[in-house]
């Protein structure tokens, strides 16, 4: 079989032609300028290799036949600026068994089309989805099926085994011991080829080995339908055919992948089984690889000998020979409705016989078990905390700096404020000391979270979408890891600049202000973890500390609670920063504090703690207040932060 200028011979080998007719057996010579390029790397894997390459575990359940039928996608561009259809109604049929390429130029909507046959796009999408013959049921759907995205979100900190043992424990029954959960690893691992990383950190492999990792944690749990966003974009050719030809193993072995691709070279474009090109939203053709040469030339649009059809079809889609033709084409294949390009077009089965093919009662066992995700609540969460103490112990930047700058921001202010925690004559420093403590506690918690969160968002999102885990036990995880981090960091940081300043070596009064430290910690950073839920970095740097100026403003501190206008006093209710500042005052200055010692012989307006209190308007008997206020505030945020999340993880679909 000839495509232009590349022939598929009987074991799915590619060779270039020099020159000559199309579809003219043994007539093919091979050019000296443009060398045969059937070579072993770029060779598919033949059957029996496939059975030696292959997965161990094949898929044991119902192939998967995907129908659908006048997809349409709209996204609106913002207020008043109306609306843009990405998708014009596109039909098409993805066969089990079968590698599928969706192809198209840049902006055709491939990357849209598989969103929505992943279910991972549900906004502004219209038509069916048919899955064996029975409309798509999304929870049915989604433990059969993956969506590996373009980037890949992958554990940088974990290693190749680390990621996929935890993988395995999130994903595989818990029936499973350690054993068998390895085996299913080693086997996935040795297949992918990264058996021999499985010590090398996420961050440190190769594009080519990261996609791998990618492709083999999803095949943990054993899908029987990929969808993969250009899983060779960013490779270089070797790696690319690598990546290709495992999908087709995969594929061959019973599953359905579908993956996009943007301009593969015809090497590449062999190893696919099927194509479904794309132009401005619409279907040009779908059918088999081999089948669009004859296609194109029935059309009318003859791809030119020596021409890559990949390449070809790509120029006519987007519209480098005229419109014209994009029209012919989209009409020709009744935009995805038509199956005469496929293999044997009457053989393909009727959404009618699919259903007597695969009754309802073979569901009952996908149905089976109350959660969406494969683990219970409990095991995910014990899971996902011990992968965040491990991520904690090497990361660099949430605890290594974080508690570097503890010390170092303690030492310094320990320095510049050095005694004056017990001296008459500087209290109004050691107020400003208090306030500075303050921010400190506020900011670089909060800049932390909201530097670092938005990239932990996208692998949250892949990982929750991929029935990993809710998002409940994400979240407590999350908090559980952090908080002896946070504890940590706070109590050196407190001890240093608590006994520099000389502040009242009390345990009371220490136990206090450790309170108030803590409490502001953990508030500024839920208030981090709304904002890093929300926005990206750049928005949510500029936000992050815009929004917390007004909590300084009514703080207390530059105007007393005492001077705020009335109209504005409802500001110092909700100021997280002002029950800190109150609580650690009621801490130094609280508890009937006697009379300061004064140096030398000059006068100390504030030697006395009582006319210091009134003058900065400040009651010390209500640190308990100020700590069930922290306490109300630290909930609201925290309850905030998980409702913005849980939106979020809908909105961005
Ligand atoms: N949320 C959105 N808002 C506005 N336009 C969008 C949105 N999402 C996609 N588009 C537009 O829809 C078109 C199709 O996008 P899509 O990402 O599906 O294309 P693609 O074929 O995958 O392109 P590429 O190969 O470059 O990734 C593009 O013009 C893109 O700008």
């Amino acid at each position: 079989m000839m495509l232009a200028g590349v022939q598929i011979v009987e074991d799915q080998s590619v060779t270039y032609k020099a020159d000559g007719e199309r579809d003219t057996p043994g007539g093919e010579r091979s050019s000296p300028s443009v060398p045969s390029t059937t070579t072993q790397s770029s060779k598919p894997p033949t059957p029996s290799q496939l059975q030696n390459r292959g997965l161990s575990r094949i898929p044991d359940k119902d192939p998967v036949d995907i129908q659908f039928s006048n997809i349409t996608c709209t996204v609106s561009l913002g207020i008043n600026k109306g609306s843009k259809q990405i998708l014009h109604g596109v039909n098409g049929r993805l066969r089990p068994k079968q590698l599928i390429a969706i192809m198209g130029p840049s902006g055709a909507g491939k990357s849209t089309l598989l969103d929505v046959l992943s279910g991972y796009r549900i906004s502004g999408v219209g038509g069916a989805i048919y899955i064996n013959g029975r409309g798509r049921i999304m929870k049915r759907f989604k433990k059969i099926s993956c969506y590996i995205q373009q980037d890949d979100r992958l554990q940088g900190l974990l290693t190749v085994s680390e990621n996929m043992a935890l993988a395995a424990d999130l994903k595989l029954p818990t029936t499973l011991d350690k054993y068998e959960k390895g085996e299913v690893i080693e086997d996935i691992l040795s297949n992918l080829g990264l058996y021999e990383h499985g010590n090398t950190r996420g961050a440190q492999l190769s594009g080519g080995q990261r996609k791998r990792l990618s492709i083999a944690l999803e095949l943990i749990n054993n899908p029987l339908v990929m969808f993969l966003d250009e899983p060779t974009t960013g490779l270089d050719s070797s790696s690319c055919s690598q990546v290709v030809q495992l999908c087709q193993s995969l594929a061959h072995q019973g599953r359905t992948i579908v993956c996009t691709v943007h301009q593969p070279s015809a090497s590449l474009f062999a190893l696919f089984d099927h194509v479904y090109v794309l132009a401005a939203g619409n279907c040009l053709y779908q059918g088999t690889t081999r089948n669009l040469v004859s296609y194109l030339d029935e059309a009318g649009i003859p791809c030119p000998i020596y021409h890559n059809p990949a390449d070809y079809v790509i120029e006519v889609a987007s519209g480098e020979y005229g419109d014209d033709k994009i029209e012919i084409l989209t009409t020709k294949i009744d935009n995805g409705k038509a199956h005469n390009w496929f293999d044997d077009p009457d053989s393909i089965p009727t959404m009618e016989t699919l259903r007597k093919l695969y009754p309802l009662s073979g569901m009952k066992e996908l149905d089976a078990g109350p959660g969406t995700e494969e683990t219970s609540q409990a095991n995910q969460r014990s899971v996902l905390i011990k992968r965040g103490f491990l991520k904690a112990k090497r990361d660099a930047t949430l605890t290594h700096l974080r508690v570097m700058v503890n010390v170092v921001v303690g030492i310094m202010l320990g320095t510049l404020f050095i005694n004056a925690g017990n001296e008459g004559s500087r209290v109004l420093d050691n107020y400003n000391l208090l306030f500075a403590i303050l921010m400190h506690h506020m900011m670089s918690p909060m800049m932390l979270t909201i530097l670092t969160f938005p990239s932990e968002m996208s692998i949250l999102l892949k990982e929750h979408f991929n029935r990993w885990y809710s998002l409940g036990s994400y979240y407590i995880s999350v908090t559980v890891v952090d908080l002896p981090i946070s504890i940590f960091s706070c109590a050196i940081f407190s001890v240093i600049v608590y006994t520099m300043s000389s502040q009242p070596l009390d345990l009371a009064r220490f136990a206090m202000f450790f309170t108030i430290s803590i409490y502001t910690v953990l508030v500024a950073q839920s208030f981090g973890l709304m904002v890093g839920a929300v926005f990206n970095v750049v928005n949510g740097t500029f936000l992050g500390p815009t929004l917390s100026v007004p909590m300084m403003m009514f703080a207390g501190f530059g105007v007393t609670l005492r001077d705020l206008p009335p109209y504005l006093y409802w500001g110092s209710y909700v100021s997280y920063l002002r029950y800190g500042l109150e609580g650690y005052i009621a801490a130094i200055y609280g508890l009937d504090r006697p009379t300061l010692a004064c140096e030398g012989d000059i006068y100390c307006h504030y030697k006395h703690p009582k006319v210091f209190l009134k003058d900065i308007a400040m009651n010390p008997d209500m640190f308990w207040w100020d700590v069930f206020a922290l306490t109300v505030t630290l909930f609201s945020l925290r309850t905030a932060a998980f409702l913005l999340l849980k939106w979020k993880l809908r909105a961005v679909r």
